[in-house]
């Protein structure tokens, strides 16, 4: 059988040791930071010796809670408006707009990526080669289908293999070959703009916004923008550190004692296991993730329910379904969420368990009154508690 090479790979990784080539660079790295005053506690060390993915973070002596690990002044960001081409991107800003919002980030990094004197070189010269990140929409297309087939991550990556392509031949090609003169000819390949946009995936934050600015479940809707230093820590669902924007710097803070010899690992968000394969080429190990889900597809419910409502002992199950449809209770790409702890999308699951278990006359009824406003107490019915819990 062929290998599931992906998976395979991510494996490998685990057991790296530095190589030479490796040291070189985060010293490199390292004394870019000092330079540019990224200030990093000397009780942290950025190495192999993680529990997972080449590079990472470890404690070299004990941390207490809420204790500092790095800070990151604002201008270090890489954004495109930190860029050496900032002025370029906003002069031309209107000729980059696009579905994504992520054009000028990546145009900025197509920019510093290639350009040996970058003020970001020792930064992008640390990361690995993006192939390696797994990322599934680096896979061969039979494997996306044949191994991921049932998660959302097909979807997902075709999806944006179609967006990107698409806005590298309308946007991103004609201003690279516009300005020829600062970009090299390597930025006009779509392979190597997909590269830029797996390191955007896999590597860059969004600034929480809303209330809980300092609360790492926030949803994230700003663009996202290069976080040198803070994207060296890898992901797992109970991290022990999390990431403060602040006015001034960005700070990375221990959110639990932490131990000498400890990983230090922050959040990549509250992620399933089917998101962290799409943008980030990982899973992490049942039962692990508490954020997991698993989506049960509507569409497959309705074709069973349909086709086998007399062994089921559905009444009008055709007529139910089709009724529910119309309500916009289910329909054709839709999904129920199951989490660790219970129904995700209770109200939803409720309401439609409720409206295929229905008798003649109480479906009559309900259609009639083209739905049904619900009472508490018929939500306390023990009947749909027990669709909903069991
Ligand atoms: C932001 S980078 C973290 C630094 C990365 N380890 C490196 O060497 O550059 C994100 C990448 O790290 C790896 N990674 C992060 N957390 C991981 C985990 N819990 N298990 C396996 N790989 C992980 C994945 O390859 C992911 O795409």
């Amino acid at each position: 059988m062929e290998p599931k090479t992906s998976l395979i790979r991510g494996i490998k990784r685990t057991a790296a040791s530095l190589t030479e080539s490796d040291e070189v660079r985060i010293k490199t790295f390292l004394d870019w930071c000092k330079r540019e005053c990224l200030g990093v506690s000397e009780k942290v060390k950025i190495g192999c010796d993680g529990s997972c993915a080449q590079f990472g973070m470890v404690a070299t002596a004990d941390i207490s809670e809420g204790e500092h690990l790095f800070e990151i002044p604002h201008q270090l960001l890489l954004t495109p408006d930190t860029t050496a081409i900032a002025q370029l991107l906003q002069k031309e800003k209107d000729s980059i707009i696009s579905g994504s919002g992520w054009v000028p980030l990546l145009l900025a990094l197509m920019y510093e990526y290639t350009n040996p004197t970058s003020r970001w070189r020792p930064y992008t010269q640390l990361v690995p080669d993006f192939d390696e990140l797994d990322l599934p929409m680096f896979w061969p297309k039979n494997q996306v289908d044949q191994y991921l087939a049932g998660t959302g991550v097909v979807k997902a990556v075709t999806k944006d293999l179609t967006s990107l392509t698409e806005e590298f031949h309308t946007i991103v090609l004609p201003f690279v070959k516009q300005h020829a003169n600062i970009f090299p000819s390597e930025c006009q390949s779509l392979e190597f703009y997909k590269k830029m946009v797996a390191f955007v995936m896999a590597y860059s934050f969004t600034e929480p916004c809303g209330e809980d600015v300092d609360d790492d479940v926030t949803q994230q809707v700003t663009p996202p923008v290069m976080v040198p230093m803070a994207d060296v820590l890898n992901h797992i669902a109970k991290n022990n550190a999390h990431l403060n924007f602040g006015k001034e710097v960005l700070t990375m803070v221990a959110k639990v004692p932490i131990k000498k010899g400890e990983e230090i690992f922050n959040t990549y968000g509250e992620l399933a296991n089917f998101q962290l394969l799409h943008m980030y080429g990982f899973a992490e190990p049942y039962p692990n993730n508490h954020f997991d889900t698993v989506e049960l597809a509507m569409r497959l419910v309705g074709d069973v329910i349909t086709r086998d409502a007399a062994v089921l002992g559905l009444e009008d199950a055709e007529e139910k379904w089709a009724f529910l449809r119309k309500q916009e209770l289910v329909c054709e790409d839709g999904a129920w969420v199951l989490g660790a702890e219970g129904i995700l999308t209770e109200d939803e699951t409720y309401h439609t368990l409720k409206v295929l278990a229905m008798n003649k006359n109480k479906f009559k009824e309900y259609v009639e009154n083209d739905g049904w406003s619900e009472t508490d107490s018929e939500k306390d019915d023990s009947t749909c508690e027990s669709l909903t819990n069991g």
